[in-house]
């Protein structure tokens, strides 16, 4: 918005609403005559120009920092309330124009046990209010019980065609299942199975999240802050963001899709005992990831996978993804252009590739090679070893803990993950990994971690006797060395896929580009002013 002489103009990209209010006699407000025009070439500012006593108030966004936003209003006289109405009426309209793509009709679930159980309250006091103000509908479901939202979206017992999007209340776990729920039911809706390799299709529906949850990570990631007022304004703007998802098969059969975590060994360990301590509350999660610590369990595993074909992205480029980002973009639209087109290898980083792994390799007795058969591409790789933890994002993993995240540099909608896999290694080196991943800090010289960013990967345990002679280096071995080889194979872990437990170890898991579109903006880079925020952001106003 800018004030100049007689003149005020809006951007209607960043109003939240307009209301009629009385102007107390004082205010210094600005109010608009005969000359007040809409500017066609412009269709989202309404020029002002001030005049007389009856008014309104439009509200607006303000950024206070840390990438919270807030609302203002900014209230206009009128010298009659037939004008008054009107301009109240000509902003409403401009405000439902295609072009905004904001939200008219919402079904929102409320998870009333989401984290301090306040998901009730938050909706009604601080959410509810502005969705009135934004005059927006809303179909409101708390959820009875878990997989509650899941069922009425898979059903189709939404009627999900006559509404413009889904906003789950609540934390990622809620999140999980709303997206799932819908992906599920979309693909029934064309009469596609879920099945191993198949291609999910895209929902023509947004998603929104109101953090109110135990990890909001989603929220985190996809704002810069877990506020309930912010991803409430996230969603009224209409703002739009495509993420990534994957597809996760179990022993070849698709069992659902995640879009931050997984993690197997440690992030694994740490769910499954917390999981059995949710009468601790959020603290569960503090105690189980220090009792998995101190455990320092490794396990032996063979993971297969294959390297994005951009060479110049990698976990650890320091590029970061923010509103607007020009990777996730590009990916989106080659993305758009062609959904099933077979991905080109560069073949550039093979060799490079092979060089950052010799020191993992010594230190995890590790082998990689290229494969044959369905992974001859020449982007697969193999690596063999004992692993304290395999972790897999989609996204950064911001958080109020670590608001770096488990992989800073890794973005919504590139269509890749980046895996990343911590070797065997002492409880001190571990802890410099946490310690440094908790920061932000650069982790590419521990020689015990090994970072790659990837289309997609699988991982086995390694628990065949035929797997012995890949982990050994002796041709026969032992007896008693056996025994103990065995002893030790025979331990597997479970995966953390999005707070979810999977108890079976072998899994397969393919990224599947900006896949599903949430009601955000991206992080906005805080180097910018607040006017290059607003442009650089929403492709409906791209001027280009
Ligand atoms: N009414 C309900 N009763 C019990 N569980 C529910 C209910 N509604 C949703 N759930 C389930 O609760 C789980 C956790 O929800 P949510 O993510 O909102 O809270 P949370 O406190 O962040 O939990 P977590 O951190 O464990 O994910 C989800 O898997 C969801 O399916």
């Amino acid at each position: 918005m800018y004030l100049s002489g007689h003149e005020a103009s809006l951007d209607l990209r960043e109003v939240v609403g307009v209301k009629a209010v009385k102007i107390p006699a004082k205010s210094s407000t600005l109010s608009f005559g005969k000359n007040a025009k809409v500017d066609e070439n412009v269709p989202y500012c309404i020029e002002m120009q001030p005049i007389g006593p009856l008014g309104f108030s439009v509200v607006i966004i303000t950024r206070p920092g840390n990438h919270r936003w807030r609302c203002k209003q900014v209230s206009f006289q009128c010298k009659d309330s037939s004008l008054c109405h009107q301009w109240i009426t000509a902003i409403k309209e401009a405000l439902k124009s295609e072009a905004f793509c904001r939200p008219k009709k919402l079904v929102v679930f409320v998870n009333p046990f989401s984290g301090k159980k306040k998901a009730v309250k938050l909706y009604r006091d601080k959410v509810l209010p502005l969705f009135e103000l934004a005059d927006i509908h809303v179909t409101y479901i708390e959820t009875e019980r878990q997989n509650h939202a899941r069922d009425l979206l898979v059903q189709n017992s939404l009627d999900l065609k006559r509404i413009d999007g889904l906003v789950c209340v609540g934390g990622d776990g809620m999140f999980s299942e709303v997206l799932n729920g819908l992906l599920t039911f979309t693909a029934h809706d064309l009469h596609i199975e879920e099945m191993d390799r198949f291609e999910p299709v895209a929902p023509d529906i947004r998603i929104g999240i109101i953090p109110a949850g135990s990890t909001n990570t989603i929220v985190y990631t996809t704002t810069g802050t877990s506020d309930v007022v912010t991803s409430t304004l996230h969603i009224i703007l209409g703002d739009q963001i495509g993420i990534d998802v994957n597809s996760v098969n179990v022993n070849d059969q698709f069992v659902r899709y995640s879009v931050t975590l997984l993690g197997y060994g440690y992030m694994g360990d740490l769910l499954k005992d917390s999981d059995n301590k949710r009468w601790m509350g959020p603290s569960r999660y503090s105690w189980s990831g220090t009792k998995s610590f101190l455990a320092n369990n490794a396990y032996y595993g063979e993971i297969k996978y294959r390297l994005s074909s951009n060479s110049d992205s990698h976990p650890t480029d320091a590029v970061k993804c923010y509103s607007g980002c020009d990777i996730c973009s590009m990916a989106g639209q080659s993305n758009s252009r062609s959904t099933s087109k077979v991905e080109i290898s560069a073949g550039r980083d093979t060799d490079l590739q092979l060089d950052e792994q010799s020191d993992f390799m010594k230190h995890s007795n590790s082998q990689s090679s290229d494969l044959s058969g369905s992974y001859s591409d020449s982007n697969w790789r193999t690596v063999i070893g004992k692993f304290v933890a395999v972790n897999s994002v989609t996204m950064s993993c911001s958080c109020d803990l670590s608001p770096p995240g488990m992989s800073p540099y890794c973005h919504l909608g590139d269509g890749c993950m980046d895996l990343i896999m911590v070797s065997q290694c002492s409880r001190i080196e571990f802890l410099k990994f946490l310690l440094r991943t908790a920061k932000g800090e650069e982790r590419k010289n521990l020689d015990f971690i090994q970072m790659h960013r990837v289309k997609e990967f699988s991982f086995r345990p390694l628990t065949e006797d035929s797997d012995l002679l890949s982990i050994s280096s002796e041709e026969n071995i032992p007896q008693s060395k056996k025994v103990k080889l065995k002893r030790q194979t025979s331990r597997t872990s479970v995966w953390n896929c999005d707070g979810e437990v999977i108890d079976q170890p072998k899994i397969s898991v393919r990224v599947h580009c900006q896949l599903v579109k949430l009601f955000a903006r991206g992080v906005e880079d805080p180097s910018l002013q607040d006017d290059q925020k607003r442009n650089c952001c929403s492709p409906s106003f791209d001027n280009s």
